[in-house]
């Protein structure tokens, strides 16, 4: 549905993209993932044609996306990263002004406002105005504004910044409907956490290129992590650590202030051999608990730096 090919695109002699290719296929839920700065919303303004680009090809739906490609710009969304609203406006009218840029339509575009206010949850407040409402409301009105003509393609770029949590599960649940719904959608943020609860399909970003790509059960087996273990106000020796060191299927292990994280390649009994080997030790310890590789895992792995750095 959306192809990139070798995209290029400087702001003077900084290289925002470098050479990126992606494919986005109808009916997935698209994570855009990387660290603030890695080229997320720059993809997105070249992809919209908002932003000229050095080099490399765009298509959508096979056409290639222009300034002028109106009957394409009808089929897509865009949430913005900033709230983009008019203050003078009330919530209502607002939606109404933006949808009304795509269906001319007054009847039609009626019922449409209409389900975008109930679809992001805003009935109680669509006489208000944009000043009225607190940040978590202004963003469903930011979404509402870019998702009421019912497009196929919607890109949201990092729609979940300083929401608080309540608005948060209403916005992810939100796209999950859309999907649902049959839209495609892209969507960019440097929470790993929410990429992994709603993409379908993810690319990792960095430095303007893509990393890897795939599903998040695809990605976490590209890496060696299989299980972390953490071990908490444990006193261990060099000798002990070494041992821990030699066990099966470790690959890493790291003790920093009493606390053990040890990296191991497979998930089979990991837990229950560490455990065993503190008892023969007799090594006093505290909270112990064990996690699956998470997709900062996968980011550590291949460029040697968190995502939340
Ligand atoms: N208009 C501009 N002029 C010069 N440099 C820019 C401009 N816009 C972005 N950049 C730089 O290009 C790089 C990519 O920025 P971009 O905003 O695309 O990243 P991002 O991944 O979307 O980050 P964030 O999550 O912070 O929005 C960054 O180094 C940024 O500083």
């Amino acid at each position: 549905m959306i192809k990139i090919e070798n995209l290029v695109k400087r702001y003077g002699n900084l290289v925002a993209l470098d050479h990126l290719d992606l494919e986005i296929a109808k009916g997935e839920i698209f994570g855009l993932l990387g660290p603030n700065g890695c080229g997320k919303t720059t993809a997105i303004g070249c992809i919209l044609a908002l932003l000229r680009y050095d080099k490399g090809e765009i298509t959508i739906c096979s056409e290639k996306m222009t300034p002028e490609s109106y009957d394409l710009k009808r089929k897509i969304g865009i949430v913005p990263q900033e709230v983009a609203v008019f203050d003078q406006l009330t919530v209502q009218e607002n939606i109404d002004y933006f949808c009304g840029l795509y269906l001319p339509d007054r009847k039609k575009r009626k019922e449409y406002v209409e389900d975008a206010i109930t679809f992001v949850g805003l009935n109680d407040y669509k006489k208000m105005y944009p000043k009225q409402l607190s940040g978590g409301l202004l963003r469903r009105l930011n979404i509402a504004c870019g998702i009421a003509h019912k497009p196929e393609i919607i890109f949201m770029d990092e729609p979940t910044v300083a929401v608080d949590p309540q608005s948060r599960n209403h916005i992810l649940e939100g796209i999950r409907k859309l999907n649902q719904t049959g839209a495609t959608i892209i969507y960019t943020s440097h929470y790993m956490e929410e990429v992994e609860q709603i993409c379908t399909q993810i690319a990792i970003l960095d430095h303007g290129q893509c990393i890897a790509k795939g599903t998040k059960e695809e990605l976490k087996q590209m890496i060696r992590t299989g299980e972390k273990i953490t071990v908490e106000e444990a006193a261990l020796s060099d000798q002990q650590l070494e041992h821990i060191r030699q066990m099966e299927q470790v690959y890493a292990v790291d003790y920093q202030e009493q606390v053990l994280l040890v990296r191991f390649d497979g998930t089979d009994h990991n837990i229950v051999k560490l455990l065993q080997y503190l008892q023969e030790q007799t090594i006093c310890f505290g909270r112990v608990y064990s996690e699956l590789p998470t997709l900062n895992d996968v980011f550590l792995e291949i460029t040697g730096k968190s995502l939340r750095d």
